[in-house]
């Protein structure tokens, strides 16, 4: 069967392996990349094949700008995926590719980077801008064939998400979106309410049009746990931001979310943490990843 990834590197860290990966989209119809961290447990050789419990995964969305490298560097979820033994999947943030995606060169926070993990529905971005249909589906569904064939890895039943900043929207917008279908949900700063802030305002006015409000709905967290309902007692969305992250009252606003989700079924499931002095970086999400593993271990079933 022909390969479906391409390996354009194999790298040894910590007691498992970090491949560097590129594949065609169908969604996207360009070549996408992506980082998965297989941990020590996939190695283990006195392990055989179709394991009673699967290797479950982690996936984490990043941030604008970012590349599948940025946290695969220097969030260290590496230690944590050995430690309980989860794979951990980073996908790239938007399509890539030359001028036929469409961009703004001038604008880091929208484009290339900058894809919202949403289907845009707007002409112009339309073929190529479908974040949220790659990570929810192809992209899962890649790896479980490829990866997942030897009965060891799970890509798409026992599974978890969290993310960073618009990565953390993602991760929040995409697990309401398909409930019952992540084990646990968590973000680093996460941008609560894209409808009414400057980077949402601008990505979702572009991808989904300025005057389709209620496509813009579908994908605003601070709308989906109005129509969303919670039916397990044990949902919980751990948060965490920092009181020095420099786009906390622009861009996050994680009150937004906490008042949104009041009279509601989510009502007390943010546990949203200000933590005094921390940034938006990676020095910041480094320092919460331990936590927030420990957090998806359980609801892995992995504790
Ligand atoms: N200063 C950044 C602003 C964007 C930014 O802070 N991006 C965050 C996500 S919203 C990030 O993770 N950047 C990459 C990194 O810190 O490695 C830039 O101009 O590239």
């Amino acid at each position: 069967m022909p390969k479906i990834f391409k390996t354009n590197a194999e790298i040894a860290t910590c007691g498992g392996k970090l491949l560097k990966l590129t594949h065609d989209s169908k969604e996207t119809g360009t070549q996408m990349d992506v980082n998965i961290y297989l941990p020590k447990q996939y190695y283990d050789k006195s392990k055989k094949e179709c394991h009673e419990s699967k290797i479950p995964t982690l996936y984490y969305l990043s941030g604008l700008t970012c590349t599948p490298n940025n946290a695969s560097e220097k969030a260290f979820w590496q230690l944590q995926a050995d430690k309980y033994g989860f794979t951990v999947v980073f996908p790239d943030t938007s399509p890539r590719g030359g001028d036929e995606v469409p961009d703004d060169k001038n604008d880091w926070s929208f484009g290339k980077g900058a894809g919202f993990y949403l289907n845009a529905t707007e002409p112009k971005y339309a073929a190529n801008y479908r974040m949220y249909d790659y990570v929810h589906k192809e992209l899962p569904s890649l790896l479980q064939q490829e990866f997942g064939s030897d009965g060891k890895l799970d890509f798409i039943k026992n599974k978890s998400i969290t993310g960073h900043s618009m990565g953390g929207y993602g991760a929040i917008s995409g697990f309401l979106k398909n409930y019952g279908a992540y084990k646990s949900c968590s973000a680093f700063a996460p941008i609560c309410n894209p409808s009414v802030v400057g980077w949402g305002i601008k990505c979702f006015s572009n991808y989904l049009g300025s005057d389709n409000k209620a496509a813009w709905k579908q994908y605003d967290p601070c709308d989906l746990v109005k129509v969303v309902k919670s039916t397990n007692a044990s949902d919980k969305v751990l948060i965490h931001v920092g009181t020095k992250d420099p786009f906390l009252n622009e861009h996050l606003r994680p009150e937004l979310l906490l008042n949104a989700s009041k009279g509601t079924t989510w009502e007390g499931k943010f546990d949203i943490n200000l933590v005094d002095n921390f940034d938006h970086s990676y020095y910041f999400i480094s320092t919460f990843v331990p936590e927030h593993a420990e957090f998806h271990a359980k609801h892995l079933g992995l504790l």
